[in-house]
């Protein structure tokens, strides 16, 4: 049982209110200047991630209230009761056990008074046996030729994460070369097919439920694709696999079972690439490296489970993110990874953390009165420098930041992973800092301009800094890293929800959409008026139906 507790009633909370005040007035810089120590009380090293999180506007008394907090909202026990496989999923009556996945120890994890491990593990023999065929040419497509390409058809938690993974961690690409298809958006396919043989092309066709509008549309677009262009319905065994819970639905698609990879209703869509669904990341890095992966999250899992809140680094990421959130009344988190190679990384936790705690229902059914996830968002340095930074360090909003950056790169071509870097340090220090006026009139002098010229450019030039980052610095983007930092972001977002309130692994909030356009879909397949709408979609649709 997930405990139900309102946290703005706590008092931690009611402290951290008088708290805030205190400590609004202080600036960051100044608390830098007062303390030489800060750096050390306000960082956590684990393994090969150095988490620094001192350059948040907080200081001890802050850090204390929050863990107060997390303390008196009972994390300790939800965490407890997530890992126990209890069915903390109350919405859908489901246990949440992406932990049991990863679960490297393979100490039995109960689900239903049953150790779900046996299957976990079963399920991944089937990955690294067929993962390691398509790789080594041993599978051969319908001609007797290698498979060269793989096509994973999926959307949402069924494409994010391994699109997200197989770009970060491109530096340990196999011979396969992976496409990702996710939009029902025809151009999407299209596209695709037009650079691939279906002779030597293997189609992974993933979705949890596999009645996904988007996904099933696509996937019976290749099915036909691939008969039209010689092959035999026999073929299909040798060309199309599932990652699925739905075995029904598979074989009723005409994919034998032999080829379904099976997961299981308490793995969420958004938390799965841990699953079956990471069949495309075994293939694209190799099963060993998606091991690895596996391992690296684990361990940041045994991290999270044991570790006391001080020292925690998802519970110090969720308590700051519900700082600036519920205090400073911020709106959003930027995700800003140094590292071309995890450009998708903001993309996959808009999901991970937006569909998650997008919510505004309490676990006891009422409205919350108080505000819940954040938008997140992100590109990856320095791109976004040239780009939106500028709203970050002179807008009038406040933007919390991750920076996330690997000391060593895959590439280390010439001096660029040092230009790279020398900007990731420059933007903390500069957010926090700022630049006074006198500081902005000092370069105007020395740049040789007049006292009319100076009093006319400084106030443009003036940054006020005390803008809040955390800092993640890698030792390097490995498979291992990568799992422990996804797993920090994943129970960063439990974390909070717990705080919250509220219940972070449904996703009520998709099904309006949904059912609204099954409803409109019938009607645009014929060529009549339509009234039945408010008078914007009538309109739409009506002008849709003249012109197409
Ligand atoms: O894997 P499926 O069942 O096709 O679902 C895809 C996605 O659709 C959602 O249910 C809603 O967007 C996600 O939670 C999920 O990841």
């Amino acid at each position: 049982m997930l405990p139900n507790i309102n946290f703005t009633t706590t008092k931690a909370y009611n402290y951290l209110t008088d708290h805030f005040i205190e400590l609004t007035s202080q600036h960051l810089a100044d608390l830098f200047k007062a303390d030489e120590g800060r750096f050390e009380k306000f960082s956590v090293q684990f393994k090969d991630i150095l988490f620094d999180y001192s350059k948040n506007r907080i200081d001890e008394k802050t850090v204390a209230l929050l863990v107060q907090l997390a303390h008196e909202c009972e994390l300790d026990k939800a965490i407890g009761a997530m890992f126990a496989g209890e069915a903390i999923n109350v919405t859908e009556n489901r246990a949440v056990l992406h932990t049991a996945l990863r679960n490297q120890s393979n100490t039995p994890v109960y689900v239903d008074g049953k150790d779900v491990m046996p299957e976990v593990n079963a399920v991944l023999d089937h990955m690294k046996q067929f993962s390691d065929d398509v790789i080594s040419g041993n599978w051969k497509g319908y001609t007797g030729k290698e498979i060269t390409d793989v096509v994973n058809i999926g959307i949402g938690g069924s494409d994010l994460g391994p699109v997200m993974v197989t770009e970060a961690l491109k530096a340990y690409k196999t011979r396969l070369n992976l496409h990702f298809v996710s939009n029902v958006d025809g151009t999407h396919i299209a596209e695709t097919l037009k650079t691939i043989n279906p002779e030597t092309t293997l189609f992974l066709i993933a979705s949890k439920t596999f009645t996904t509008q988007e996904t099933m549309a696509n996937a019976h677009t290749v099915r036909q694709w691939f008969l039209d262009s010689g092959a035999k319905e026999a073929d299909i065994a040798k060309h199309f696999a599932a990652l699925s819970t739905n075995s029904k639905g598979v074989s009723e698609f005409g994919i034998d079972t032999a080829n379904m990879f099976e997961f299981w209703d308490w793995v969420g869509g958004r938390y799965s690439l841990w699953s079956a669904i990471g069949l495309s990341i075994a293939l694209g890095i190799g099963f060993d490296n998606f091991q690895k992966l596996l391992a690296g999250a684990h361990e940041a899992d045994q991290h999270f489970k044991t570790t006391p809140f001080e020292e925690n680094i998802p519970v110090i990421m969720g308590l700051i993110g519900i700082w600036y959130n519920n205090f400073f009344e911020a709106e959003t988190q930027a995700i800003l990874p140094y590292d071309q190679y995890m450009h998708r990384f903001a993309a996959y936790f808009q999901q991970g953390d937006m569909e998650s705690n997008g919510k505004s229902v309490a676990r006891n059914g009422e409205h919350v009165d108080y505000q819940t996830g954040p938008i997140i968002w992100g590109e990856p340095g320095t791109n976004g420098q040239h780009a939106f930074y500028q709203l970050i360090h002179q807008g009038t909003k406040l933007i919390p930041c991750d920076f996330i950056a690997p000391a060593q790169s895959h590439n280390p071509i010439g001096e660029h992973h040092t230009l790279l870097l020398s900007n990731f340090f420059a933007q903390t220090e500069a957010l926090m800092n700022g630049k006074s006026y006198e500081e902005a009139a000092a370069e105007l002098k020395a740049a040789g301009k007049s006292e009319q010229e100076i009093e006319k450019l400084a106030p443009f030039k003036v940054f006020d800094g005390n803008r809040p980052t955390n800092s993640i610095l890698v030792k390097k983007i490995t498979p291992e890293t990568l799992g422990s930092l996804i797993a920090f972001y994943e129970h960063k977002i439990f974390t909070q929800g717990i705080i919250w309130n509220i219940y972070s692994f449904d996703q009520w909030g998709v099904e309006l959409g949904k059912q609204l356009a099954g409803k409109i879909l019938p009607e645009l397949r014929t060529g009549d008026q339509v009234t039945s709408h408010d008078s914007s979609t009538n309109g739409l649709i009506n002008q849709y139906k003249a012109w197409r």
